[in-house]
């Protein structure tokens, strides 16, 4: 079988790992004695490639070793990884030749078919219809939900201990339920088939007109048909509730697990909120006390945007983009130009393309936001220069055609809730008993590390770790 998946590789001018059996138990300590990366000690370690995160524990080490791109050839498969900004990118420009991996599509459908989980001209048409649900005015109003919604959070909080992640992920479903499904008569469990069908139809028989909204699900609902003359624009009942289904799941964690990043990091290394209470109290200064911030301040915050960045760029949600080739091999230009050949699944490993220190530099390991800003000739902190050209290296959204649709929903959601939190508050580690604070954060960063995928990539039992939330003068 090996050799099998290996044939059409033979002549490749990129390394072929491969990796065929695991040691048991008491002879892996054998490995220790030689490199262990080395491709000898990998023959032996397919227990280190089962789970579907293992990059994230691997870091850029492979990639140190083999370069950035290269082939895994297992007993199950044949596989491509590449931590290559120029492969990557011609990789998901070209959804015909290196569509998303067919197996995935499939585990997606679970309520209906929708936009993650179709392809060709329906993709196209799923994708026209939910892009047209999010507008210029979204923005507004992702905006001030997420304003609203964490003001319910400090309020509640100060002075309080706490696990912070329940609150934060109930607050980013609420904010997402408030922009995309606004409904009087909220459901739970939402993510029920039984709670998603009742949220569509109690919309449908909304008697104030709801149609006429400019929100996801009527969006939606005005497209409910079938095709006809002219009408390219339809979705069946089931596309319907499949794509309920999607934004509530794709726009959830992902969106909330970033959050809970941000803060906990931010509680670790206190510098880094004194460097971002600075920008936010010059920006603010103009705000009056209880007046919320506009729309327009999101331009200022350069810091808080690098703290985002920043967090995406280490503990983003999504640890892989998956792709693949079916029946025809994919050519990729570089300069020495390679194939990809047909039936390889493909892995663009956003975690070690975020961490290669030929593009993030020798620090690329550490959690550093403010490389993401150019300090003014002034110093002053609301004068930064934002360095934008460092986004095009990022692809924690992915990108390309399936590019993910809530990422501007997900950039302001996040600013705002940051913003709302730390504008009149700091946050700190709880200190076990007998636990020094310094002990405290390193415990508390340990835990980060060992950060495991379910779906998304989150922090094991957040709950262990608490966080005090203090009131601090502006
Ligand atoms: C920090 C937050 C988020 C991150 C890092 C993120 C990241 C991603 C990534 C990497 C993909 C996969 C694209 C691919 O396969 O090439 C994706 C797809 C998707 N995301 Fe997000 N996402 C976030 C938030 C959101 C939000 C808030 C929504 C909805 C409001 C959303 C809706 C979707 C949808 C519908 C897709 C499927 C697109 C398609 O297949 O055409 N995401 N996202």
């Amino acid at each position: 079988q090996i050799y099998r998946h290996y044939r059409p590789l033979r002549n490749s001018p990129l390394p072929v790992l491969i990796v065929a059996i695991s040691l048991p138990h008491p002879l892996q300590g054998l490995l220790s004695l030689i490199d262990h990366n080395s491709r000898l000690a990998l023959f032996f370690q397919r227990d280190r490639f089962r789970h579907h995160s293992w990059n994230f524990r691997d870091k850029f080490a492979l990639h140190a070793h083999y370069g950035p791109s290269f082939f895994l050839v297992t007993p199950g498969g044949r596989e491509f990884i590449t931590a290559d900004r120029s492969v990557a990118e011609q990789i998901l420009l070209r959804r015909r030749t290196f569509p998303k991996p067919l197996g995935l599509l499939d585990k997606l459908e679970l309520f209906g078919p929708h936009l993650a989980s179709v392809e060709d001209t329906t993709w196209q048409r799923h994708r026209r219809i939910n892009a047209s649900a999010f507008t210029a005015a979204t923005d507004q109003i992702v905006w001030t939900a997420s304003l609203a919604r964490a003001a319910q959070l400090v309020a509640s909080r100060p002075g309080t201990t706490t696990s912070t992640f329940p609150d934060l992920a109930d607050a980013s479903l609420d904010i997402l339920l408030r922009v995309c499904l606004p409904t009087s008569t909220p459901s739970d469990p939402i993510f029920s088939p039984q709670a998603i069908a009742q949220l569509v139809e109690s919309r449908r028989r909304d008697p104030a007109g709801a149609l006429k909204r400019g929100d996801l699900l009527s969006t939606l609902l005005r497209c409910e048909g079938r095709p006809g003359h002219g009408n390219r624009d339809y979705l069946s009942e089931d596309e319907i509730r499949g794509n309920v289904f999607l934004f509530l799941f794709a726009g959830h964690e992902t969106t909330a697990n970033t959050l809970m990043y941000a803060v906990y990091l931010l509680a670790i290394f206190p510098a880094w909120q004194a460097w971002v209470g600075l920008e936010m109290d010059s920006l603010l200064q103009g705000w009056a006390g209880n007046e919320e911030p506009g729309f327009e301040v999101v331009k200022g915050l350069k810091r808080l945007r690098a703290v985002m960045m920043e967090t995406l760029r280490l503990y983003g949600p999504v640890v892989n983009v998956l792709r693949e080739t079916r029946e025809q091999d994919g050519m990729v230009k570089t300069e020495t130009p390679f194939l990809i050949p047909e039936q390889t699944s493909i892995r663009v490993n956003s975690v070690a393309l975020h961490m290669d220190p030929g593009t993030w530099g020798c620090d690329a390991a550490e959690w550093r936001p403010s490389r993401w800003v150019l300090a003014s000739s002034t110093g002053h902190p609301g004068e930064d220069v934002y360095n934008a050209e460092m986004e095009r290296k990022l692809i924690a959204w992915s990108e390309g055609p399936r590019v993910c649709p809530g990422k501007r929903f997900s950039q302001i959601e996040i600013l705002a809730v940051l913003l709302q939190l730390f504008q009149k508050h700091t946050v700190e580690i709880v200190s076990d008993p007998g636990e020094t604070v310094e002990e405290a954060r390193q415990r508390a960063y340990a835990r980060v590390q060992q950060s495991t995928m379910s779906l998304t990539l989150h922090i094991p039992q957040p709950e262990k770790v608490c966080l005090r939330w203090v009131r601090r003068d502006r």
